[in-house]
């Protein structure tokens, strides 16, 4: 119980979590993220419905959608062979623009933090160059999307997002209820690790040494969704969109 009022639990500035990790709490406005949720609702109604992938034959809690690749462990491919062998919806191109905003305000904090310089693990990484971590908007171009919808009892066991064959940044965009994300080290899925508390219009995002840092998703907090954007959250529950380079064409 000490720990849940720590000091540090609520403090919900931006900040590199870990060398190449960046927290953006708060990124998108309320008019944003009932924006992204009404391209959900779309997109739910696209090709190939929500679906729980399966890994070594488990269901995963969380229901997914693709955009760009359809995703399943160890493959990306543009048809969804083990769900309805339909062609997934495109990576859209305003998505694009909107991950290069957040690596752009996560180079912004890199570049302003003394945190990153100062902290004890950058003697290992060196002076914070935000562009060293991939950092840098006027490169990245993500090409897929994972789009998850966590209902109260789902959650994501510690795991690395290696599926990708470019090492390019992950942008990640949390709407609805706060999710209790853990971000641990690219050793194991042991400590070290932070957990922290991914708000809705929150975004983070992993690159550089980070990139294959193990991380996962304990649960959700329950009608925790800003009132502003409960009516678009149909069902409750949160919505995480992950975008990633897949490096394949
Ligand atoms: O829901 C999250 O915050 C993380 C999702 C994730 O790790 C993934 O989709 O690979
Ligand atoms: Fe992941």
């Amino acid at each position: 119980m000490d720990a849940l009022f720590a000091d540090d639990a609520f403090d919900r500035r931006p900040r590199v979590i870990a060398p190449g990790a960046v927290w953006l709490p708060g990124f998108l406005d309320a008019q944003a993220q009932s924006w992204l949720l009404r391209r959900v609702e779309e997109w739910r109604s696209g090709p190939v419905p929500p679906h729980s992938t399966l890994i070594a034959g488990h269901p995963m809690s969380v229901r997914t959608i693709g955009l760009g690749w359809h995703w399943r462990p160890g493959r990306y491919e543009r048809r969804a062979a083990d769900v309805n062998d339909e062609q997934v919806l495109p990576f859209p191109e305003w998505m694009m623009r909107l991950g290069r905003k957040v690596v752009a305000s996560a180079a912004e904090v890199v570049a302003g933090s003394a945190d990153a310089a100062g902290s004890p693990t950058s003697a290992v990484a060196g002076p914070a160059d935000p562009a060293a971590w991939g950092l840098d908007p006027t490169v990245y171009s993500p090409d897929v999307a994972l789009v998850n919808h966590y209902d109260a009892h789902a959650r994501m066991g510690m795991h690395q997002d290696r599926d990708e064959v470019d090492p390019a940044p992950v942008v990640s965009l949390s709407l609805g209820d706060t999710g209790l994300f853990r971000f641990g080290n690219t050793r194991s899925r042991n400590r070290p690790f932070e957990d922290i508390r991914l708000a809705s219009g929150d975004a983070f995002v992993f690159g550089g040494p980070a990139r294959f840092a193990y991380h996962g998703v304990r649960g959700i907090v329950p009608d925790t969704a800003p009132e502003a954007i409960r009516d678009h959250l149909l069902g409750g529950g949160r919505i995480n969109i992950t975008m990633r380079t897949t490096g394949l064409r």
